[in-house]
């Protein structure tokens, strides 16, 4: 067994929390066991927002994701990622890392690849089901690939393949419920409901969810914590304005309170969220965003649907009473089955595998 000598890494993630926050597990798992941590991000709102909060040390470059046709703007991304490559190879030099990771976002194709020619140890994450173009480009010189799926392992045909699960943060599953209560002022013994649609938002999840809960507060009394995303934040905030026990925000960092005292979830079927909402055996109804590559969100969403942990609906067939009953469904089913929970976190599985070589 080599032990890797010098105590520096880096992580290339980018765009959506999605791919940040599997990077943020790693990152503290790393300095956790003495290693100082440099993010490679993507110069967008929403990785800069959640790289400032985080507290960790980043580097932004001016990516941003492929288009998917040939046209002016995909010339324009080669250029980026050209430059984006002479960068990373100098930063790369300059901190001077055994080991570098990419968790995804095209950030990880120019980092993963100068870390290659620098002669680093790399490692990539693939979150989903079916993996996207640039990590099954990236699995050709990666020295290893972690995935979430045991399903995805035969993407990756003649590489080393470990499934490690994806790696969700500590505090989502660490936070005690009293204390979520007090952090959100929230009204304990009353059936809550969180909703969110991904890092991102979901506009037409929003608007439906709001409809659902109108009618479901006829019957019950309910308490929703609803996370809106930038696009719609106005529109929802103003219906909610005159509803009790009903709060909206934009985006929630301590989104781990807001799981903790929620005993519903209504989200889309990104990884982080289907593995988050595994984590905590949370019952939820799944609306998988209908233009993910391949359709992964879907294929995300039976890794929680087969047990049982969730309803599917698929946005085609979305809407108010449709998630209204499947609320109802999940309301007056006592029995979710409980997994077992594992008592090694991916996270220190992957911190294992890259540091044991
Ligand atoms: C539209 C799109 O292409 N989405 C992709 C994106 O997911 P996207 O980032 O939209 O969604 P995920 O569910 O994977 O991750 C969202 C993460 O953001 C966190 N969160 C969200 C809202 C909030 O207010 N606070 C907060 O902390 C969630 O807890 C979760 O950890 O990357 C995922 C992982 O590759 C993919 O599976 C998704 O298909």
């Amino acid at each position: 067994m080599t032990r890797i000598a010098s105590k520096k890494i880096i992580i290339a993630a980018s765009g959506t929390g999605g791919h940040i926050y599997p990077g943020i597990s790693l990152a503290r798992e790393f300095e956790r066991n003495g290693y100082d941590v440099t993010f490679f991000i993507g110069n967008n709102e929403t990785s800069v927002k959640i790289l400032t909060d985080s507290g960790l040390k980043y580097i932004a470059f001016n990516m941003s994701g492929m288009p998917r046709k040939f046209s002016f703007a995909f010339i324009k991304f080669l250029f980026k990622l050209a430059k984006a490559f002479l960068k990373s190879f100098c930063e790369i030099k300059k901190i001077n890392p055994d080991i570098v990771i990419g968790t995804g976002g095209y950030i990880s194709v120019p980092a993963i690849a100068a870390a290659g020619i620098l002669g680093r140890k790399t490692y990539i994450h693939e979150q989903n089901a079916i993996p996207g173009a640039a990590n099954k480009l990236l699995a050709k010189i990666a020295d290893k690939v972690f995935v979430s799926f045991k399903d995805s392992v035969k993407y990756f045909k003649n590489k080393n393949v470990i499934v490690s699960g994806y790696p969700v943060r500590r505090d989502i599953v660490n936070v005690s419920k009293d204390e979520a209560l007090k952090n959100l002022n929230a009204q304990k013994d009353i059936y809550t409901v969180l909703v969110f649609g991904g890092s991102l938002g979901a506009v037409k999840l929003n608007e439906t969810a709001f409809d659902a809960l109108d009618k479901f507060s006829l019957k019950e009394k309910i308490q929703v914590f609803h996370i809106t995303g930038s696009k719609n934040f106005a529109l929802i905030s103003e219906k909610a304005k005159n509803k009790k026990n009903y709060f909206v925000f934009e985006y929630m960092h301590n989104i781990a309170d807001a799981y903790a005292v929620s005993d519903i979830v209504i989200c889309r079927s990104g990884a982080g969220a289907v593995f988050e909402l595994k984590a905590l055996n949370k019952p939820a109804v799944l609306v998988p965003y209908p233009f993910a590559t391949d359709n992964h969100q879907f294929f995300n969403a039976k890794e929680i649907e087969k047990p049982r942990f969730a309803e599917v609906i698929e946005e085609k067939n979305l809407n108010a009473q449709s998630l209204l009953s499947a609320i109802e469904q999940i309301k007056s089913s006592k029995s979710y089955p409980v997994e077992s929970k594992s008592l090694q976190l991916p996270q220190e599985t992957i911190f294992k595998e890259i540091i044991n070589v």
